[in-house]
């Protein structure tokens, strides 16, 4: 059997033979070069990580643009170094499955050094030399949404940052206050430069990333954790960049079926687990062919030449554009409106649910006719073209083991990017008029219906419990859910009542919707939804029948 962790160049033939392609250069050469100069760190060692950041390296890697790796760090959740890297010697096999059922499988070795931030103070340690460095260019982040969050919907710190607030930098254990307290160690070795790319998906992630690390930054300069200067620093622009990006391959979770494929082509180590911190990862990372990167070119360090790699490097405005097309018309709010009725409906992946003709409906209707006229052509590629392929080609690929329950982790935390700034767009837009969105408030309505439940246990559509997915506001949205019956006795006005606060909440759709005709859509179309079994289906059939 074929391990990782071995000398894979000395068993070249039998990993050719298994169809794994191997890298082509002197991984321990890399190791040391990046050792010595490193050029490029990243936050978050999450699968997506796996799918797009590490094959990148490798490329350039593979094609002599560079002989330096990538440091990567987990501060979240750091067993997932100890689980799915040390292990492995930090490689991984990436395997992209492609719609005809074959898959295609590389072994990659661009991860130069892990670092977990952990109760071991030495990964730590080591990484702030990393960021003392001159050589230094860009630090990339895949730390999900939720990851940049400072306070709640009262602008009150978070109980896990109010400490780091009042601590500085020796307390900094998130992401944000670690990468400030690097950031201030990088101040202190000469204010040397560097681009911090967020390669999360909402829009204007930069803009969102500059901000909470200034916030941190300040937060620490007024208690007299860290010099004024540093603020000046991190405002600088020929110093610290926060490029925008948008960033795109839909990733699942790893799959036991992909690992069991691995196990009978011989290799050893294909066993997916959940981490001690609950990440879902493996020695192998699945993810479809497609895949877009799109960057603002602002590095003032310098930059990795990531073109060579098939990155997009563009300007604000182009990458801007194409990043509100994928994350708030063509490809998110699809995913999400279908995640959120597999759920209800019982479909076991991603590829079932646009199987549904009612649902391939609400989605067409939600991406042509509500999305795209709010759509800027990013010019890079067509909007037009970019959705037919997610409704025709992507999200139906039989081979992609994605899930409805992946898609709906953290949805009160996406529903502002992916429906809230397509709903403000409406009302703004002196040619478009909210009252004409029909998808909107029905998604809307059955993430609602969706959640009726305790526990953690929302309901389906059969009356059954149904395990909801990990998300900051399910216990408070539950609570004020809970008493909504299903059985067929739901009045339009008490629910109207019971759901104002919900509806009013800007910090969920980025608009007080009970001021929008969009509240009376979602109430009627809630109301339907509750009565009885099988009454999300028929309200669903009804509205995709009209259309
Ligand atoms: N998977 C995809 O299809 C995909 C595609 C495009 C963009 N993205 C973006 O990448 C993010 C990560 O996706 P993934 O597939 O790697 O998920 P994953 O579950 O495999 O990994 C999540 C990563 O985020 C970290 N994380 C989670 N919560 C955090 C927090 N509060 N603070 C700091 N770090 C935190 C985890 O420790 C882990 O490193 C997504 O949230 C999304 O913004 C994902
Ligand atoms: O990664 P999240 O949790 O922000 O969203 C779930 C999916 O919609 C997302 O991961 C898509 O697969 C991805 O955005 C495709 O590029």
């Amino acid at each position: 059997m074929l391990h990782l962790s071995d000398d894979i160049h000395n068993q070249t033939a039998a990993w050719q033979k298994a169809g794994v392609t191997l890298p082509t250069y002197d991984i321990e050469a890399m190791r040391q070069a990046t050792k010595r100069s490193p050029t490029w760190v990243h936050f978050g060692a999450g699968n997506l990580f796996r799918a797009v950041h590490a094959p990148i390296a490798q490329k350039l890697l593979d094609s002599g643009a560079t002989d330096r790796g990538i440091s990567v760090v987990e501060s979240f959740d750091p067993a997932i170094i100890d689980q799915a890297y040390t292990p492995f010697d930090d490689r991984y096999l990436q395997v992209i499955l492609k719609a005809d059922g074959s898959m295609k499988t590389s072994l990659v070795a661009s991860i130069a050094g892990a670092y977990p931030l952990g109760e071991d103070p030495k990964p730590l340690r080591d990484l702030r030399l990393v960021f003392r460095n001159p050589s230094l260019q860009m630090v990339t982040t895949t730390i999900t949404e939720k990851g940049y969050a400072l306070v709640d919907s009262q602008g009150r710190p978070l109980s896990w940052i109010a400490p780091e607030f009042e601590g500085g930098p020796d307390k900094a254990k998130s992401a944000i206050a670690a990468i400030t307290a690097l950031l201030l160690e990088r101040y202190q070795a000469g204010a040397l430069p560097l681009a911090l790319v967020s390669t999360d998906n909402f829009s204007r992630n930069g803009e969102r990333f500059g901000q909470v690390v200034r916030r941190m930054a300040e937060e620490w300069i007024k208690r007299g954790l860290a010099e004024k200067g540093f603020g000046d620093y991190l405002r600088d622009k020929n110093k610290i960049t926060f490029p925008l990006t948008m960033i795109d391959r839909i990733t699942p979770n790893p799959d036991a079926e992909v690992g069991r494929r691995l196990k009978a082509l011989g290799i050893a180590d294909a066993e997916p687990f959940r981490t001690r911190g609950g990440t879902a990862m493996a020695p192998y990372a699945n993810t479809e062919e497609t895949w877009y990167w799109v960057v603002e070119d602002d590095f003032p360090a310098g930059r990795p030449p990531l073109e060579k790699a098939g990155v997009y490097m563009a300007d604000k405005d182009t990458v801007n554009a194409a990043d509100q097309m994928k994350v708030t018309t063509c490809l998110n709010p699809l995913h999400t409106a279908l995640a959120v009725f597999g759920m209800l409906l019982g479909y076991p992946t991603m590829s079932k649910t646009i199987a549904d003709p009612d649902l391939k409906a609400l989605v067409t209707r939600l991406g042509y006719v509500e999305g795209l006229p709010v759509v800027e052509d990013p010019g890079i590629f067509s909007p037009k073209e970019f959705l037919r392929q997610v409704i025709e080609i992507r999200v139906p690929n039989p081979g992609l083991p994605d899930t409805p329950a992946r898609i709906c982790a953290d949805t009160s935390q996406k529903i502002p990017v992916r429906y809230g700034i397509t709903i403000s767009k409406y009302i703004r837009a002196k040619d478009l008029d909210t009252a004409d969105l029909e998808a909107i408030p029905l998604i809307i309505a059955a993430w609602l219906r969706l959640l009726i439940g305790s526990d953690g246990n929302g309901t389906d559509d059969a009356g059954r419990p149904v395990k909801l997915s990990p998300d900051p506001r399910l216990e408070e949205l539950q609570r004020i859910l809970v008493d909504i019956p299903l059985n067929g006795s739901a009045k339009k006005k008490t629910l109207t009542t019971t759901i104002k606060s919900i509806l009013a909440d800007t910090s969920i759709f980025g608009t007080n919707l009970n001021a929008t005709p969009l509240a009376d859509k979602i109430e009627t179309f809630l109301t339907a939804m509750c009565q009885g079994n099988g009454a999300v289906a028929s309200t669903l059939h009804k509205a995709a029948s009209a259309w």
